[in-house]
């Protein structure tokens, strides 16, 4: 069976700024009809990634492809407007002098009445139909956004290259505008490449995440992947708070005052970390100075003082000071738990909810 061809694929794409690389070594794929989401911290690289995409920047080295055709590499470059890539940057700029209708058909071709119809279906469908004939000035920021979304979508892109387009909106409108603007996506069978440094959109959003530091990919995979099996401390960090637990380890188990664990691949002697997230932790109460009985599954519990306890909304957030070493470890738990400051309670480690990694350096 033949391996399908992917609508975009990068290899190898490098690209440095005064000596430092800042995109080093990236590639990718996105198929016809899925999304995939660069994201990673401010400054990782992923606009400079997304631009030389465009084309409106060139690498040091590597290659673009785009339906099995080579677009870009360091001696052959297909220029900006011939790569029939879309796009939606932060910084739209919709033509002032144009009605609503003009700056969205601006990249329209075809007969008028076909271009017309386009015009009104997208308009409709960012929910500014009744701005067909209005001008830039007269729309607010975030309308003008939903206008420069409907032109990026009117041509029907085979690529659509977004980075943060849904940033300056409200997050009441936010939710509807992404949904409704993936299903178009989707429907036309564009493949996306989203740039955000925000993991909920990402999860939201992604058929695939790539997460990228410091110029590098440093993980790859379907959302639930990479939220539940981190390569390292800082992958996990990225999707939420977490609590790191030292200890090193002695005869393949690190011992800890949650118990044993055990350390496969971990050197004899090396230190280690437990990470584990908030919402990981189970919380018992005190009886008489003891906790609950160790489990298989959540190991020994250790006693903590409650320091602050907070609602979040849907959950609320614990904040424990530790009786074996003083340390601070979070918890989260649905709905309504505020227990007073001062108030001892244990805690357990899920087993299966928790990573160990080595301590680098
Ligand atoms: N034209 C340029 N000249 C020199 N350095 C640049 C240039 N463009 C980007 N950089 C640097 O390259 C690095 C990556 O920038 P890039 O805009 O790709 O990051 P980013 O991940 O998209 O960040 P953000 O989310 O803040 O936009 C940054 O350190 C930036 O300062």
């Amino acid at each position: 069976m033949q391996t399908p061809i992917p609508r975009l694929e990068i290899k190898n794409l490098m690209r440095r700024y005064d000596g430092r690389h800042v995109v080093n070594n990236v590639s990718l794929r996105v198929m016809p009809g899925h999304v995939t989401c660069l994201l990673g911290p401010s400054g990782c690289g992923k606009s400079t990634t997304l631009r030389m995409i465009a084309g409106v920047e060139m690498q040091d080295s590597g290659e673009i492809w785009v339906d099995g055709s080579l677009v870009c590499d360091t001696v052959y470059r297909v220029p900006p407007e011939r790569r029939h890539i879309g796009l939606m940057f932060q910084d739209f700029a919709l033509f002032p002098h144009l009605s609503v209708a003009r700056n969205v058909g601006f990249g329209l071709s075809g007969d008028k009445a076909a271009k017309q119809r386009r015009i009104e279906e997208l308009l409709d469908r960012v929910g500014l139909s009744r701005y067909l004939n209005a001008y830039p000035h007269e729309l607010s920021g975030g309308e003008q956004q939903r206008v420069a979304l409907a032109r990026a979508l009117a041509p029907r892109p085979g690529i659509m290259l977004m980075d943060e387009p849904f940033s300056g909106l409200d997050n009441r409108l936010r939710d509807g505008i992404r949904d409704e603007t993936l299903e178009i996506l989707r429907e036309q069978d564009t493949a996306v490449l989203l740039v955000t440094h925000e993991p909920e959109e990402a999860m939201r959003m992604a058929d695939e995440i790539a997460l990228m530091r410091d110029g590098r990919i440093v993980q790859q995979g379907a959302p639930y992947n990479v939220y539940n099996a981190p390569v390292d401390r800082s992958a996990m960090a990225f999707f939420s708070e977490v609590n790191v637990i030292r200890g090193r380890v002695r005869g393949s188990l690190v011992d800890t005052p949650f118990g044993q664990f055990l350390s496969p691949g971990a050197y004899e002697g090396s230190e280690v970390e437990i990470v584990i997230r908030p919402q990981h932790i189970k919380i018992d109460f005190d009886r008489h100075g003891r906790g609950p009985n160790p489990t298989p599954q959540d190991g020994t519990p250790a006693r903590g003082v409650v320091e602050r306890a907070r609602f979040m909304g849907s959950e609320s957030l614990v904040e424990f000071r530790m009786d074996h070493d003083g340390s601070l470890l979070k918890a989260t738990v649905p709905n309504v738990f505020l227990p007073r400051p001062g108030k001892a309670l244990w805690l357990m480690i899920r087993r299966d909810r928790c990573f160990l990694f080595p301590v680098k350096g």
